[in-house]
């Protein structure tokens, strides 16, 4: 394993190559929204969760831009071996899932949820290793077919699951939130725990659970906070906290981004070495 230093400080012990050429950083698409920076729109994906794939599940993050079924996905798929979905301040729009399109329910990114609801869908059938986080955990829900709550902390008896508001990150990412974990699933091998603690900066959350979910962990007000795709081939896990933010410090983020990243390996080396063509 190689040391190395993220952009934004922190130390890794980096999950990527042996320099055996067979054994290369194994290629994961991740989603893009489409956002306003400069006056012009980009495709973006905010930082943390590339570091996190790079130096926390050893992949190689290719973002995949945002523009629906222009993007050939057969092609996508016969390159990469992992999804991730990140997290995102928009939200799924209501006309997905029978919701409410009030602007109140946004903001939006319409040509995100094009592009990976299908993503998602076409993951799963093809068993490749998914990683959805936040927004990701509800684009899953809603790909396959489930609905979305919105606005839960004005749910009698539900907790506020908003992040503080401050310019200070590390303080809207702050870890103070309690899970139970469902024994004997997806997640609870994965984490080695009955409870856990992540952080929370959602105010939607899963309704109706998508056909095929499996709830791996609840908050304390019931909010489902992780499903798996159980009878998926592969490890299809959706987290509505941010194991991405604190990877270099947290435990239990180290160990979802590391099982994520084993998962593309044992995908990658199915499907036979990287074809090298000495220089
Ligand atoms: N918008 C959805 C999903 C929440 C989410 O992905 N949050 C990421 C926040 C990123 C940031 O502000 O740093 C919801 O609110 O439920």
């Amino acid at each position: 394993m190689r040391e190395s230093k993220d952009l934004r400080g922190g130390m890794y012990a980096t999950g990527s190559t042996d320099g055996n050429p067979l054994n290369r950083q194994p290629l994961v698409a991740i989603s893009a929204d489409v956002v306003e920076l400069y006056k012009y729109l980009w495709q973006a994906t905010p930082l943390q969760y590339i570091e996190a794939a790079v130096a926390g599940a050893g992949v190689f993050p290719l973002i995949v831009p945002s523009v629906g079924d222009r993007l050939d996905f057969d092609q996508l798929f016969a390159a990469v071996d992992g999804l991730i979905v990140t997290g995102s301040g928009s939200n799924v729009h209501p006309s997905l899932y029978g919701g409410d399109r009030s602007q109140a329910n946004g903001p939006y990114d319409p040509a995100r949820d094009s592009t990976t609801l299908p993503l998602i869908l076409k993951a799963i059938a093809e068993g490749l290793p998914v990683l959805a986080i936040c927004r990701g955990l509800q684009e899953l829900n809603v790909a396959l077919g489930g609905t979305l709550a919105t606005e839960i902390q004005e749910r009698p008896g539900s907790l506020d699951h908003r992040e503080v508001q401050s310019d200070n990150r590390d303080e809207r990412y702050a870890i103070h939130q309690v899970l139970s974990v469902t024994p004997d699933g997806c997640l609870s091998s994965v984490v080695g725990a009955d409870n856990i603690i992540v952080n929370s900066l959602h105010r939607q959350a899963i309704d109706r659970l998508g056909e095929g979910l499996e709830v791996e962990a609840r908050a304390e007000d019931g909010t489902i906070e992780a499903v798996s795709f159980r009878s998926a081939s592969a490890f299809a896990l959706g987290v509505q906290w941010h194991p991405e933010y604190w990877i270099s410090t947290d435990e239990i983020s180290a160990r979802i981004f590391r099982a994520f990243g084993d998962a593309v390996r044992a995908r990658a080396a199915h499907k036979g070495p990287v074809a090298y063509v000495a220089e």
